[in-house]
């Protein structure tokens, strides 16, 4: 396990450029295995998850080009479904939570997928009822054993119609768009998911010959075809990594500017930080963040306490909570940060309150974070990632606080942001791979 030691304390000054996003990576990588054509994608990320989902596609049989550092070529024109029964697949495919997203793909093009239940952060329930409840209803027949191996099949292909998801389940709605994309007649989901990820991966299928029409919204319209052909596709930047480098400027009472943004497709994420009180300037496509020494949470128009809570497409991403709590710690004000659908995402706050900030955990969905408002800094202490996010909190506390961190498993960061520690020397922090 690897560790980061961070020297705290010192702000950072400079420019950064997002990576490309990782939960859009995920989506757009398994949609390769519908076609037989070649598929080119720029700007994916070299991050953990992402380079373990391409070898999973090459141990599949697909075949790998890489282009440039950010670009790879892909043809899935000799896929070997024999591996799906190998213990390396499995384990391969058990290791993080993306690799879901084959069986949407595999379902619809070779009528047949299984799957371990995959892996991904361990931050409460993350159930696959959504995605089977979609392939079922598509004409998919499935077989469970135990509780945590799944095998689908569907012998006489799949055939659209209508559905309304039990809940907007992002990569559900993904799984569920990919199968029909290929099933015959027409599917209309309703209740979809429909973040920015989602519509670069609808929009990547209409370029391969889908028909779909609602893209954006939650109501999805999908007219099946008998195939797929190849194309391109650029990633869009990270907007998980975006919100996490406003929170760590202004937490560390940085200047940084981060480069190219696609700021119209971050939503609310900017506002969400502006409550908070962090001043946050467009530049064109730039958002550029000025050092501030304090920062004020806004309250209510009748001046009760500000909540922020997560919530599905177009709300707050439950990605970036983490980061608005350790944000918060050092800002003016209190804030209640609801963490709705995932039960185990705020345990972190134990660290935090060890570093010396402020914080109530009431129940296991909500914290309540008393601001410090730079009156004491937060100190350095020995601490474990437990998840991407909370580690890059404690990144970000790190960064902040007076004198030594180390920060163990660093794995966990790794699996989402590029080389996190060379970028972030870059800016001029403290901080070591050990
Ligand atoms: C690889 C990937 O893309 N992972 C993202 C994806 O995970 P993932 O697709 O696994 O997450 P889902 O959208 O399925 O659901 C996440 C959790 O939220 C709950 N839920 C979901 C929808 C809803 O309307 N109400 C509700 O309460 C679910 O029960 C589940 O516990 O979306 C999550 C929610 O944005 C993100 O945190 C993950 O980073
Ligand atoms: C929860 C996350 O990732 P995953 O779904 O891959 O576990 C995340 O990206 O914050």
């Amino acid at each position: 396990m690897a560790s980061f030691e961070v020297i705290g304390g010192a702000p950072l000054k400079g420019e950064i450029v997002p990576q490309g996003a990782k939960n859009e990576a995920l989506q757009i990588l398994c949609a390769v295995l519908l076609t037989s054509e070649p598929v080119t994608i720029s700007n994916i990320p070299d991050i953990r998850d992402v380079n373990k989902l391409i070898e999973l596609l090459r141990d599949m049989g697909v075949k790998v080009g890489k282009l440039a550092s950010d670009t790879y070529r892909f043809q899935a024109d000799a896929v070997n479904l024999d591996y799906l029964d190998t213990p390396e697949f499995v384990a391969q495919a058990g290791a993080l939570r993306g690799s879901v997203m084959i069986l949407g793909p595999m379902l619809g093009r070779f009528g047949r997928c299984q799957l371990p239940k995959p892996g991904g952060d361990k931050i409460g329930r993350r159930p696959m009822d959504t995605h089977f409840l979609g392939l079922e209803k598509l004409g998919g027949k499935l077989t469970l054993e135990g509780t945590d191996f799944y095998r689908i099949k569907a012998e006489n292909g799949l055939t659209g119609t209508y559905m309304m998801l039990d809940e907007a389940s992002v990569t559900g709605t993904a799984n569920i768009l990919m199968a029909a994309a290929l099933a015959q007649g027409t599917t209309t989901i309703y209740n979809a998911a429909c973040e920015p990820y989602l519509q670069q991966l609808c929009k990547m299928l209409v370029r391969m010959g889908a028909n779909i029409s609602g893209i954006g919204s939650n109501l999805l319209v999908i007219e099946g075809v008998t195939e797929l052909g190849g194309t391109e596709h650029r990633m869009l930047p990270d907007m998980i990594e975006i919100g996490s480098f406003i929170g760590m400027a202004a937490m560390t009472g940085s200047e940084i500017t981060i480069k190219d943004c696609q700021i119209p497709e971050l939503g609310i994420i900017p506002d969400t930080f502006r409550k908070l009180g962090i001043q946050l300037e467009f530049r064109g496509d730039d958002i550029h963040i000025p050092a501030q020494q304090h920062y004020e949470i806004a309250t209510y128009l009748d001046g009760s306490i500000l909540t922020v809570s997560d919530h599905t497409w177009p709300g707050f991403t439950p990605d970036l909570l983490s980061i608005v709590l350790v944000v918060a710690t050092q800002a003016k004000g209190t804030v209640l940060i609801h963490q709705k659908m995932f039960e185990s995402r705020l345990f972190f706050v134990d660290k935090l309150i060890d570093m010396g900030a402020q914080v109530i955990l009431c129940d296991p969905h909500r914290a309540t974070v008393i601001g410090l408002d730079q009156r004491q800094k937060l100190r350095g202490i020995t601490m474990t990632s437990p998840d991407i996010r909370a580690g890059v909190a404690l990144l970000i506390a790190a960064l902040s606080a007076d004198g030594r961190s180390v920060i163990e498993n660093v794995e966990q960061i790794d699996r989402g942001y590029q080389f996190i520690d060379k970028r972030l020397q870059a800016l001029g922090a403290q901080i070591r791979r050990l």
